[in-house]
């Protein structure tokens, strides 16, 4: 399992082991030992899937408030995207810088995203699906988004507000001046 972090070092990169065969392959998606090792030390309570249709649809920038605050580990497993974590935690050094990663079904990537961080992805092609292991129960009370392209952020998500496909709920979402973080 290679495990690398990115620019703001707490998200990682995480790349299991694949082992191929004339049938395919074997990868280990998860494993609490080998995560721990890794620095990821977390109980994940409930694991999550969404398929995307097109090409362009994009989910985010998605969090829950504490106390349901949550650390995801994200992976694709048909199709791919461009996943982004936008620091969100107040007294953090790189509060409001974001970092970004490429996952595929292909490369099998997957990203940790720690709990005090906004997240969102954007389908690179048409019927895209991703699967997510979170460790707080999902609230919809607590479910908060962000504005995906607001200029204070300045995410390079490579696609134009024309291409993208959005829920109601995240066309409507608050900018970041007027997102009180409450982590
Ligand atoms: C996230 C979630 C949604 N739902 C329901 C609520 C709603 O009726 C329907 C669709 O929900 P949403 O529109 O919030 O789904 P979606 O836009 O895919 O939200 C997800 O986006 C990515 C980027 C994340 O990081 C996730 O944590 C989550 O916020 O599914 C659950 O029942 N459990 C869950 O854990």
């Amino acid at each position: 399992m290679d495990v690398h972090s990115l620019e703001i070092p707490e998200v990682k990169v995480i790349t299991p082991r694949r082992f191929s065969d004339d049938r395919g392959f074997f990868s280990e998606t998860y494993n609490a030992r080998a995560f721990k090792e890794a620095g990821i030390d977390v109980d994940f309570v409930q694991d999550n899937h969404s398929y995307s249709a097109q090409k362009g649809t994009l989910r985010g920038l998605h969090y829950q408030a504490p106390p349901h605050a949550q650390s995801k580990l994200v992976r694709v497993l048909r199709g791919s995207i461009i996943d982004v974590a936008v620091d969100a935690r107040k007294a953090s050094p790189t509060f409001g810088q974001w970092v970004k990663a490429e996952l595929s079904a292909e490369n099998g990537r997957q990203i940790f995203v720690p709990r005090g961080f906004l997240h969102g992805f954007v389908t690179l092609e048409p019927d895209t699906e991703v699967a997510y292991k979170v460790d707080a129960f999902y609230d919809g009370a607590s479910d908060g988004s962000v504005r995906w392209n607001d200029p204070a952020l300045a995410i390079d998500w490579g696609f134009e507000e024309s291409e993208v496909s959005l829920s109601a709920k995240d066309a409507g979402a608050p900018g970041w001046a007027d997102f009180t973080s409450p982590f």
